[in-house]
């Protein structure tokens, strides 16, 4: 079954929220847009942020919404579809916001879609987490919220859970000029962690994942520290040890590295001043030599969206609607 026009939108994310290396990610407001039409041969468009048509900025091999799409395919046996696929997307990419992620759930949905809808969304969130090696990016840019998971590399599935974010706390991201590839910044880890480092980290992660179910701001303070990744890569973000430090200065509840960086996140309360914390963070940062943007970004609650012609027809979070 084919149709003529379907569009899929998948949010960003950013995954670890310090102590949860590898195992949780939320969904954020910035999107990866793919629209798929019949058309004579398989062809990518992109459009920019002034929405200009410009050439496609990756070649075949790094364009992951056409690696999802023959991955599909390949396990289908089916053939590409001559399809036309315009891209747009707002996610920065190499920044740690997830971009790979949500342009490889958003060209597995598109093509799935497309082709009939023979996988289900956990048969998808099992095909990205494991081009990726691990869930929680993917699984926040699948169902929306907060997305906590386990591989299960012997059963090929991902166990998870949906948890919503309270409202009541805000994002900032400083997102700066300068990228990072997530292969190379994986590349920085050890391979084995001392005993007393990961009895600090499976500490705090139980206290960041019930503070964020409980609303528990004490408790989330304390649950984004982390041992196992952040030291390693901390180094290549000047002054993020000492804006982790001056957090109270501006009630902040933390500041951590957004998945593999090098964007950091501030989690500020509803009670705090957000253009305040907006502004020292960014005064912050530059007074380190370092060129960013602040922005406030919001939790995205329900996943990817498929719109077929320009009909909403679902959204992957359910679950959403009864939080
Ligand atoms: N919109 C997109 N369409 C196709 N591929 C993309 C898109 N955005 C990112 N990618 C791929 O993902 C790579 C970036 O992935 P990664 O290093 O993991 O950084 P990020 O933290 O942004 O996910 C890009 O080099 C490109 O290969
Ligand atoms: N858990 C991963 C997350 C990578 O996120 P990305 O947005 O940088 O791709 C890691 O920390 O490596």
């Amino acid at each position: 079954m084919s149709h003529e026009k379907i569009k899929v939108r998948a949010p960003a994310s950013t995954a670890n929220l310090g102590s949860g290396f590898d195992s949780i990610g939320i969904a954020l407001d910035m999107y990866t847009e793919v629209e798929m039409s019949s058309h004579n041969h398989l062809q990518f468009e992109w459009i920019d942020e002034n929405g200009n048509h410009t050439p496609f900025p990756f070649t075949n091999e790094e364009n992951l919404i056409f690696q999802a799409m023959k991955k599909v395919c390949e396990l289908l046996q089916r053939d590409i579809p001559n399809v036309k696929v315009i891209v747009k997307s707002t996610i920065p990419s190499t920044r740690g916001l997830g971009s790979s992620a949500s342009a490889f759930v958003a060209g597995l949905v598109a093509i799935n879609k497309w082709l009939g809808g023979a996988l289900s969304k956990d048969d998808l969130l099992w095909l990205a987490a494991e081009k990726e090696g691990h869930p929680d990016n993917v699984g926040a840019s699948l169902f929306g919220g907060v997305f906590v998971g386990a591989m299960d590399w012997e059963a090929k599935k991902v166990q998870h859970n949906y948890i919503p974010f309270p409202n009541k706390w805000k994002w900032l991201a400083a997102i700066p000029s300068y990228s990072s590839s997530t292969a190379s910044a994986r590349k920085k880890l050890p391979d084995s962690y001392e005993k007393q480092d990961v009895i600090f980290n499976l500490s705090r992660y139980g206290l960041l994942v019930s503070s964020i179910m409980l609303g528990d701001e004490e408790g989330l303070k304390t649950g984004f520290f982390d041992k196992l990744h952040t030291p390693y890569r901390q180094d290549s973000i000047p002054g993020f040890d000492r804006l982790m430090n001056s957090q109270d200065e501006i009630g902040a509840l933390g500041f951590m590295i957004s998945g593999a960086g090098p964007t950091v996140l501030g989690l500020v309360p509803q009670k705090a001043n957000l253009k305040k914390a907006q502004l020292y963070m960014e005064q912050f940062l530059k007074s380190e030599a370092h060129d960013v943007d602040v922005i406030p970004l919001n939790v995205d609650h329900f996943g990817v969206q498929v719109y077929v012609g320009d009909d909403l027809e679902y959204l992957c979070n359910t679950q959403a609607f009864m939080a």
